[in-house]
């Protein structure tokens, strides 16, 4: 199919990438000159595992090219909006410019016949309000919301093996032919009998938002666990295990820590609120104010306990081990991690931070940081250390050798990654979050 994709960031470049992998002819199309330069070249513009190959194997082929011209879009069938949907500067709410640009720009080149397919995350009733925009510029064009569920780190394997499809769509015959080509689009995934899901706008929009709403509310669920684990001497790590084992509530997302972050799931809890509020429905969702509460508290938690081991922060000399808000990935929106350095520094705290990808984009945000390439070189001297991203690089370290690096051999774990015994045994003084 011929596909254009407008938006080329951590969603979009993979998005296109992955289409043209599965045999689409694909255009991706950003304002960002930088960015479509380098996509052009073969090369990504951010750290994604399996990005480069993907990019790699499409490039040449020719199905896959890259443009800041919209006019290229003329020449596709299908095109998926992947722009993105912030936090607005001073609020809660969604930041929908982007979008609204993005359709504006999309619609003055798309013809009789063609699918808009939103992807990008947005409140509640979008769709149907970009519907009425597309109908009234071209009635023969139809809009579609297809929300996205990938994780960053498995963003490809995530697009191309995804656990479920959602396709939001008008009634009648339009939607039922968008949801046709949507299943074209996805031939693959369809034929490997990946769940597909066929709904109203609403809906599709709701599924988007209330998954990312379930997966923050376990997080900060097992990160309150631990602040009660604090005050008992329980262990939130050995809780979870036991809990987990039920399999109505499972395992996976009750790693207590620093807690989530990243250019999703804190932004999108509070556009949810934002928007329910709007809809005078914000008691429905009041409990994501505590969600959201529950996960900060957390980083504030880490700088205390270097405050508690150190004796205060001021001249303090920190080794940070990790910058973006997850391993795995360079992305810094909303990072604990940097976060959390940022702060032990601005309290006058000597911080060198290191991480395996995210070093770069940081320099540019903390220029009060120092950084190390490498985790040896970051905890050299240092009076505490703080893992805050759980990269292998760092998990993998053996408490032995470094601590014939640090002054002092205090470690403090923000995301419980570390085996407590072995660090003990080398001298360490340990400290977790809810252990
Ligand atoms: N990053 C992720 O893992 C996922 C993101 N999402 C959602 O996807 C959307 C995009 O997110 P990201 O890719 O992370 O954001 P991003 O900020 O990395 O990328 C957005 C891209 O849109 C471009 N853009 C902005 N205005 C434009 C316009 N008028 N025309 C063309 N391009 C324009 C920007 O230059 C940028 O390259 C958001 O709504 C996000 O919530 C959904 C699932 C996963
Ligand atoms: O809407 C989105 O953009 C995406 O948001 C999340 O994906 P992502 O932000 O890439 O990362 P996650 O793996 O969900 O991790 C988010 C944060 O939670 C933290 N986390 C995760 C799991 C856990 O048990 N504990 C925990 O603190 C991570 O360290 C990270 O900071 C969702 O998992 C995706 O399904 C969704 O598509």
């Amino acid at each position: 199919m011929r596909i254009s994709v407008i938006g080329c960031g951590y969603l979009g470049a993979v998005h296109a990438a992955s289409m043209a992998h599965l045999g689409h002819d694909v255009v991706g199309i950003d304002v960002d000159e930088a960015k479509i330069a380098l996509l052009s070249a073969g090369r990504p513009p951010f750290f994604e595992p399996g990005l480069p190959e993907v990019l790699e194997s499409a490039t040449p082929s020719g199905r896959l090219r890259f443009t800041t011209d919209f006019s290229a879009v003329s020449e596709s069938d299908v095109h998926f909006v992947a722009v993105g949907t912030p936090q607005v500067a001073d609020g809660d709410a969604a930041d929908m410019r982007f979008v609204d640009a993005a359709f504006a720009s999309l619609l003055e080149h798309v013809k009789p016949g063609d699918l808009i397919v939103g992807k990008s995350t947005v409140p509640v009733g979008t769709a149907a309000r970009l519907a009425d925009l597309v109908a009234s510029v071209q009635p023969e064009v139809t809009l579609a919301w297809n929300p996205e569920f990938l994780r960053e780190g498995f963003a490809v394997s995530d697009t191309v093996n995804p656990d479920r499809l959602v396709y939001g769509v008008p009634e009648g015959e339009s939607g039922e032919r968008a949801a046709r080509l949507l299943n074209e689009v996805y031939e693959s995934a369809v034929a490997a009998g990946t769940p597909v899901i066929v709904t109203d706008y609403a809906t599709s929009e709701l599924v988007k938002v209330s998954a990312n709403a379930f997966l923050a509310t376990k997080i900060s669920f097992i990160n309150a666990m631990a602040e009660i684990a604090e005050v008992t001497g329980a262990d939130v790590t050995k809780l979870a295990d036991a809990i987990g084992h039920d399999a109505r509530i499972g395992r996976r997302f009750l790693n207590a820590g620093v807690g989530f972050g990243g250019g999703c799931l804190p932004k999108d809890i509070r556009a949810f609120s934002a928007r329910a509020r709007e809809l005078g429905k914000g008691e429905a969702v009041r409990f994501l104010d505590e969600v959201d509460k529950i996960n900060l508290r957390r980083r504030t938690r880490v700088v205390e306990l270097v405050r508690e081991e150190a004796g205060g922060l001021a001249g303090v000399r920190v080794g940070v081990l990790g910058l973006a808000f997850k391993p795995h990935s360079d992305d810094l929106r909303d990072s604990p991690a940097l976060d959390i350095a940022m702060r032990l520094a601005d309290a006058g705290a000597i911080v060198t931070a290191s991480d395996p990808q995210a070093i770069e984009n940081a320099r540019h945000r903390a220029p009060q940081l120092l950084f190390a390439e490498t985790a040896e070189d970051a905890v050299r001297g240092a009076d505490v250390v703080v893992l805050i991203t759980e990269w292998p690089e760092f998990t993998g370290l053996d408490p032995v050798a470094v601590g014939d690096l640090v002054a002092h051999r205090t470690i403090i774990d923000g995301r419980n990654a570390l085996d407590p015994a072995a660090w003990r045994a080398a001298g360490w003084t340990y400290r977790g979050l809810g252990r």
